[in-house]
């Protein structure tokens, strides 16, 4: 009798265990924590930030999660730029770094910074500090179309960043030379003390002003004797101009870039003759720390747009017959035409 209690009470002591056990394992399974997989934290970082790449062994992936959180942490920061718009003066330059500046993926210079030609010597750290702040990922320009006149400017910016992606605008040559002319007499254009576009010009289509500002050739030759042609984008003022929308795709794809602009990033404007920006695009409040221009209309300020000098027949015949051999070269050089208007005759 005794004996048969005592396994009653063995059997019912391990019912009892084995229930606990059960509830037990099935709670923890429930509501206990999953063991983390550091595969999928990065993988989950990865695709808000998808140029992060994700490893395949965990010294890396340490490596790289703490790299991911240090870009959470420093999310916006001013970073060194990975393009640079380094001319022409008179081209369109300020148009253009604007209008880049409505993609997501772009920050800009409200200012043209002049670090390669003028300040070099404060060094990176302060070039830096020149920057807007980035989040990383998106692509840092600054604009400073002298940068091209400078062999040496050209070579210290190969020093700092052999890879970095370069943009010039050119325009017609002659509308270049009318529009530097409108510039320099600006602050009293109709003053009668203000020679005439043929005397500033020396009275002669091969004078050194003229033949230093028509040579985009020479100068171009110089960035592709250190830069890889497919790093240099080569825009005219005249595309942008007429169709923004066209040259901001070029520059997205050459950026590579997600297609982002949109028409109604731009509105002509009769008044001014331009394109400007719409006010209403929903990307137009985040461009208003990069670019000074009229908020009310969104067209650049009064220094762009200004009447241009009538330029005398025969001498206009003469700057064109001067200029189209370097027009020739100039094209040659880059592989493709640009139809300008003072030199339709010319090219036929
Ligand atoms: N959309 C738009 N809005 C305003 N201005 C435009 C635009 N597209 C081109 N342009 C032309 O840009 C010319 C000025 O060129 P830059 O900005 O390179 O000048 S600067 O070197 O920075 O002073 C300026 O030249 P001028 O007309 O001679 O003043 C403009 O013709």
């Amino acid at each position: 009798m005794m004996f048969q209690s005592r396994i009653v009470k063995i059997f019912l002591l391990v019912s009892a265990w084995t229930i606990v056990l059960t509830v037990l394992l099935i709670a923890s399974q429930r509501f206990g924590h999953r063991p983390i997989n550091s595969q999928q934290v990065l993988r989950s970082f990865s695709e808000l930030t998808p140029e992060i790449h994700v490893p395949g062994n965990h010294s890396d992936a340490r490596k790289d999660r703490k790299a991911v959180l240090g870009d959470f942490r420093n999310e916006s920061k001013p970073r060194l730029p990975n393009c640079l718009i380094i001319g022409f003066s008179k081209c369109g330059t300020l148009a253009l770094r604007g209008f880049l500046s409505l993609h997501p993926d772009i920050v800009s210079t409200l200012k043209e910074i002049r670090f390669f030609t003028l300040f070099y010597k404060k060094g990176l750290e302060w070039y830096r500090d020149q920057m807007p702040p980035s989040k990383q990922g998106q692509i840092t320009i600054e604009k400073t179309p002298s940068y091209i006149l400078s062999p040496e400017a050209i070579e210290r910016i190969y020093e700092f960043n052999s890879s970095i992606k370069l943009i010039v605008i050119v325009r017609d040559p002659i509308v270049r030379l009318q529009s530097i002319y409108s510039h320099t007499f600006s602050d009293d254009p109709k003053s009668s003390k203000n020679p005439t576009f043929e005397e500033w010009c020396e009275g002669n289509p091969r004078s050194q002003r003229v033949l230093r500002t028509v040579d985009y050739a020479q100068h171009i030759q110089e960035v592709f004797q250190l830069f890889p042609k497919q790093n240099v984008l080569v825009l005219s003022e005249e595309d942008l101009e007429e169709n923004p929308m066209g040259v901001m795709r070029q520059a997205e794809k050459f950026l590579g870039l997600k297609q982002s602009f949109s028409k109604e990033d731009f509105v002509y404007s009769k008044e001014k003759g331009f394109y400007c920006f719409n006010t209403s695009s929903p990307h137009y409040p985040e461009i208003l720390d990069s670019v000074v221009l009229n908020r009310k209309t969104g067209c650049l300020g009064s220094g762009k747009g200004r009447e241009h000098p009538d330029i005398d027949g025969r001498f206009l015949k003469g700057l064109v017959d001067v200029i189209q051999p370097y027009n020739v070269r100039l094209f040659r050089l880059i592989g493709k035409k640009f139809s300008w208007e003072n030199f339709k005759d010319a090219s036929r």
